[in-house]
């Protein structure tokens, strides 16, 4: 059967537990909401097909549990992803404090080059509300990151971050493609010259047998 898409990216959510990632996670993919919190063992995942700047693009998206007695398992999946949503929860100052770990985690534990964005998830809560949304901007701004707050619940910027993380990766893509084509032209066009350059290397006389 032909593929139905152009390219499979791998995302990762990682944050504290009970920020909403698989809140997040099911909204997206199912459009469905749970209150119930039931902590994610290890690692799951979900797949959906997007389509960006008329690309056909697969996003298999990893939903990491937030408990620290899975680190040790989830972080053997940092390296195969392309793409990292940081959650925290915006009722919850220490899960905002902690976004500096998951940071420093991933460039830790990867070597490839990361897109990355950051989201405060629960902003419907505002009876609750611990962190503004102005420091959630700064802090991303000092990571060079694009910011969202979402909310799970009433599906405020759901799709938007999930959809925004994948034309990141996409972006990247193409410009990795594009420098790679790049340097196999100019890699050609050098191994042109010096091919030329051989052809008109003047031949010297043939020597004549005196014997
Ligand atoms: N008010 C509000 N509550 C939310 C939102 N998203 C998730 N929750 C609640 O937060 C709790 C935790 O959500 P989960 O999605 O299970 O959290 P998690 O980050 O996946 O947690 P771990 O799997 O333990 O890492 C649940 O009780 C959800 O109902 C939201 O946008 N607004």
């Amino acid at each position: 059967m032909a593929k139905q898409y152009d390219f499979l990216f791998r995302l990762l959510m990682l944050g504290d537990s009970g920020v909403g990632k698989t809140c997040m996670l099911r909204r997206f993919t199912e459009s469905d909401f749970d209150t119930a919190h039931i902590s994610t063992i290890g690692i799951d995942f979900k797949m959906k097909t997007l389509e960006v700047d008329g690309t056909k693009v697969r996003v298999q998206i990893w939903d990491t549990a937030g408990q620290e007695r899975y680190q040790t398992i989830t972080k053997q999946y940092y390296r195969r992803a392309q793409g990292v949503i940081f959650v925290y929860d915006v009722t919850d100052k220490l899960s905002f404090k902690h976004i500096a770990k998951w940071v420093s985690d991933v460039d830790e534990y990867t070597t490839q080059k990361m897109e990355t964005i950051l989201v405060g998830n629960k902003c419907d809560d505002s009876l609750r509300r611990e962190v503004s949304k102005n420091q959630g901007t700064k802090l991303a701004g000092s990571y060079g990151m694009e910011f969202f707050e979402t909310s799970a619940s009433k599906n405020i910027n759901i799709s938007e971050s999930f959809e925004r993380l994948t034309e990141l990766v996409l972006q990247a893509h193409k410009r990795d493609v594009d420098n790679l084509l790049g340097s196999l032209d100019s890699y050609l066009d050098k191994a042109g010259l010096e091919e030329d350059k051989e052809s008109t290397v003047p031949h010297l006389p043939q020597r004549s047998c005196a014997c």
